[in-house]
């Protein structure tokens, strides 16, 4: 595939805002840039911290999603979801669990800045009451926990029969004292990979150093599909596609990377346009009876109208699309991207 050029890729893209009904990762609206490739709408929105270098391989999930006529898609099937349930109070469960209906999985964040091991221990209970037994509970601390605090807090919260706990701790290494330290405790958790995969130098170190059970992929941050689906293959691990809290088009786009991996699969990360108040398609990716739809999303032109974002915004955005272009450029391997 050739990478469109930039006043091409430009002219293809509309820059969003997107309020959130939740404050989920620090933040209370979401950015994105949305794209009208040759092939697919698709979506660009790293996070705004992140460098040009990181940023540039979402760039490069984009321009295979929207450009590249040679990617396998699927419009048949469903994918199954996990309600994703953010660091709120106990008294806020029921309205966030209300947005996944029919979820049989649920991942809820631990280890929030301010917050207690009470606090955790509390929504993961209360998580575990309204779901009943059947359902699968993964819980996601962000690194947040040294060893010592995961040992801790997986030793109270083990009770609640865990999936497994996303990246307790911060780096690969503890990862691996960690799964040391459970064995030798007889806590039954397995230890999933999120952080240590999609910001790493080398996504498959994980693997090496046999810090992680099952990891987590990601796939505006690994690059596209191909890319992200050879690091499954890579690892040999179990994984779960996640979404990076993307518009509906973004989590169209995870959604083929599911399709793109062998069976079994973990409940998907992929429910998150629930947590938007205000989405870019006419009908949003929300998980109904637990499932989202593999068809092609259609955007919404009135939405993209409606959400653009402030001019200062736009230029921003545009900017950050030209640096990571130009860098692709530079870059560009044997498949032009
Ligand atoms: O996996 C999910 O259930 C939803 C996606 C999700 O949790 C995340 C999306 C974007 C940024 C992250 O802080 C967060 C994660 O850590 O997995
Ligand atoms: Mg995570």
């Amino acid at each position: 595939m050739q990478l469109p050029d930039l006043d091409e890729l430009l002219a293809r893209t509309h820059i969003v805002t997107l309020p959130l009904v939740t404050r989920f990762r620090g933040v209370d609206a979401r950015e994105a840039a949305i794209i009208r490739g040759t092939q697919a709408w698709s979506e660009f929105s790293p996070f705004l911290e992140y460098e040009d270098a990181e940023a540039a391989n979402w760039l490069r999930a984009a321009l295979e999603f929207g450009f590249d006529a040679s990617l396998p898609r699927r419009s048949d099937g469903e994918v199954w979801v996990n309600a994703t349930v953010p660091a709120v109070e106990t008294s806020k469960l029921d309205s966030v669990l209300a947005r996944f209906d029919g979820c049989r999985t649920a991942k809820i964040k631990v280890a929030e800045r301010g917050q207690a091991l009470a606090d955790d221990v509390a929504r993961v209970r209360g998580v575990r009451e309204r779901l009943g037994s059947d359902a699968r509970l993964r819980v996601d601390a962000n690194g947040g926990w040294s060893v010592d605090e995961a040992v801790q807090a997986l030793r109270v919260l083990a009770r609640f029969d865990l999936e497994y706990a996303e990246q307790p701790c911060s780096t690969a290494a503890e990862l691996v004292q960690l799964r040391r330290r459970l064995v030798a405790e007889g806590i039954a958790v397995p230890i999933a990979a999120d952080e240590s995969i999609r910001k790493a130098e080398d996504p498959l170190e994980v693997a090496r150093l046999g810090a992680a059970d099952v990891i987590v992929v990601k796939m505006q941050p690994l690059g596209g599909v191909r890319r992200a689906a050879e690091i499954v293959r890579a690892t040999g691990l179990p994984a779960t596609v996640s979404s990076a809290l993307d518009s509906s088009v973004g989590i169209a786009m995870g959604a083929q990377l599911v399709a793109a991996l062998p069976e079994p699969r973990h409940d998907a990360g992929l429910g998150t346009a629930s947590l938007l108040a205000d989405d870019v398609v006419a009908e949003p990716l929300r998980p109904r009876a637990g499932r989202i739809p593999l068809t092609p999303v259609a955007i919404d032109e009135a939405a993209l109208e409606r959400l653009a974002s402030p001019s200062v915004r736009q230029d921003w955005w545009r900017a950050r699309i030209s640096r990571c272009h130009a860098l692709l450029t530079a870059s560009a391997g044997r498949n032009g991207y």
